[in-house]
């Protein structure tokens, strides 16, 4: 009887305790079928074809993107071939795949950047990273001038002396046919090229041995991590307030990334405390325009000075590697490409002992011209949707997009568009070798179009013809194994190839003029 009466009484003392327990389940159960049914029934968009899933919910972006490594670019591709030509990839979230929309996109300057998605990069107070559209301009404006096509014909020389010391150490590994992994020692040009350039610094990344500077390894790994953080928010916190022993044993490239931010605000404030440092540098660098009170610049922040400075750095350093990685490894790959190409380069410069050709002389080469756009075509430039926002109902594409709606296109649709690009899987140089490619050029957009496209864009120009037209000319190369699978990609913001890419190093020539 006693046992009877204490288990009457544990049933109503658990009921009570779990009265509350059942009134917070009910409670959240009705707010998520009120969270579901607004978005898939009561939505402005619920007309719009798309996944239920994505609908509900940016987990579902987050999960392709996060659990799935960089595979949203890809899985979108199927979603346009099972919903059509517009997609909702979340609740407030359109995806389209139509060129007509891809030029309203980036082209309107009354769509700003969407803040959720850029504010990830902690580049806030930069061209790049500013979404206020009158911000972005005036930080834009700041620098636009440092990299004109004029400013960069006059720093040509900059370029070309981190390419000559780049030849110089592929020398002396030519006597032993060492093999290189050819991402990392483009990515060691480009990011000494863009320090070299903006910072007068030389932090000697063509020099590292194995090209695997800590600093440079350090940019390319945070690709991923970057996409963890903006997706699960609570881990920016912890990630950036480790101490420096965990953040060393956890993740060495981290290391190398806080050592370079390091030496990038030693500069700033040096230039700070010290005005007349900037009329020591080498050349003209970023800082003369950052603080030039003609550009109303004299009274950015600090945060403003390094945003802008590691905005450049990781605008202009994977993005122009990556696409000398897909020229290198078609070029190499396909004999005739190779041959052709050499003889283009040897005609114009038959010396190879002598003073190296001129960008201006480089840029007229048709074959070359065409390696170069293909690659730019094959290696996208961003390759994640640029998220814009639409803050007043706008015509997209042909569909009336209601106001705070976020839209985007990928990059990989234009340049995969077989109507424009027949056959768009084919490395095919010979595509840009008609008398009237105006089409081609229209969809060629790696730059992105309209107000917010790439400011590096005449810098990166130069680089592909400087580094892609003295590395063909002078260097012997041959693939090491990789194979075209190895460019698959995850698609961060830019893309990140899968496997390595290696060749080695069978001679060089003209090594002697750096
Ligand atoms: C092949 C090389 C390059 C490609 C394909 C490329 C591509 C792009 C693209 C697509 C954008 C627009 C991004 C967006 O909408 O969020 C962009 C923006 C930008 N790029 Fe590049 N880029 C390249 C090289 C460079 C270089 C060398 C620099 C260095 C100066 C640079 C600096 C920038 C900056 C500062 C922006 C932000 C512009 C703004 O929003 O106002 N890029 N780039």
């Amino acid at each position: 009887m006693g046992s009877f009466d204490s288990l009457v009484q544990a049933f109503f003392s658990v009921g009570e305790v779990q009265q509350p327990l059942w009134g917070g389940v009910i409670l959240a159960l009705t707010g998520g079928i009120y969270v579901a049914l607004s978005r898939l029934v009561f939505h402005r968009l619920a007309d719009v074809p798309g996944p239920k899933l994505a609908a509900l919910s940016d987990w579902y972006v987050a999960y392709w993107n996060v659990v799935k490594d960089g595979q949203f670019v890809h899985h979108l591709a199927e979603l346009h071939r099972v919903y059509g030509p517009v997609v909702r990839i979340g609740p407030n979230k359109l995806h389209f795949a139509d060129q007509a929309a891809f030029d309203t996109i980036y082209r309107d300057p009354r769509l700003p950047k969407e803040p959720w998605y850029y504010n990830a990069f902690s580049v806030t107070e930069s061209s790049f990273g500013a979404s206020d559209i009158q911000a972005a301009k005036h930080h834009g404006n700041l620098v636009r001038g440092f990299f004109s096509r004029k400013n960069v014909l006059q720093l040509e020389d900059v370029i070309q002396d981190v390419i000559d010391r780049f030849v110089l150490v592929l020398a002396t590994k030519a006597h032993t046919h060492d093999v290189i992994d050819f991402h990392r020692a483009f990515a060691s040009i480009t990011m000494e090229v863009i320090t070299t350039y903006c910072f007068d610094k030389n932090f000697n990344t063509v020099s590292y041995p194995d090209f695997a500077h800590p600093a440079m390894i350090g940019f390319h790994q945070s690709n991923s991590a970057l996409v963890a953080m903006r997706h699960i928010p609570f881990l920016r916190p912890i990630l950036f307030n480790m101490p420096t022993w965990l953040t060393r044993r956890l993740s060495p490239g981290a290391m190398g990334r806080i050592n370079f931010i390091k030496a990038v605000d030693a500069q700033i404030s040096g230039i700070l405390e010290d005005g007349s440092t900037l009329d020591r540098a080498e050349h003209e660098i970023i800082y003369h325009h950052l603080l030039n009170p003609k550009n109303e610049g004299e009274n950015l922040s600090r945060k403003s000075l390094r945003d802008h400075a590691m905005s450049l750095v990781i605008g202009g350093t994977e993005t122009v590697a990556n696409t000398c990685v897909m020229a290198t490894y078609h070029v190499l790959a396909n004999s005739r490409i190779k041959e052709r190409l050499k003889a283009e380069l040897v005609e114009a410069w038959p010396d190879v002992d002598a003073a190296p050709v001129n960008l201006e002389r480089l840029e007229k080469l048709p074959y070359l011209t065409a390696v170069i756009k293909e690659s730019l075509r094959k290696s996208h430039g961003v390759v994640y949707p640029a998220p814009r926002v639409v803050k007043e109902a706008t015509h997209v594409g042909g569909m009336l997009v209601p106001e705070n709606t976020v839209v985007g296109m990928s990059q990989t649709f234009v340049h995969l568009n077989p109507d424009v690009f027949p056959n768009p899987d084919k490395f095919d140089p010979d595509r840009w070798l008609f008398d009237d490619v105006r089409t081609l050029d229209n969809n060629l957009v790696p730059f992105s179009k309209g107000p917010r496209s790439c400011l590096g864009i005449n810098l990166a120009w130069a680089e592909l013809y400087l580094i892609l037209g003295n590395v063909f000319r002078k260097v012997d190369l041959e693939l090491a194994g990789t194979k075209e699978s190895d460019l698959d990609f995850n698609a961060y913001f830019i893309v990140k190839y899968r496997g390595r890419t290696m060749a080695k190093v069978l001679g060089v020539q003209g090594a002697g003029r750096g």
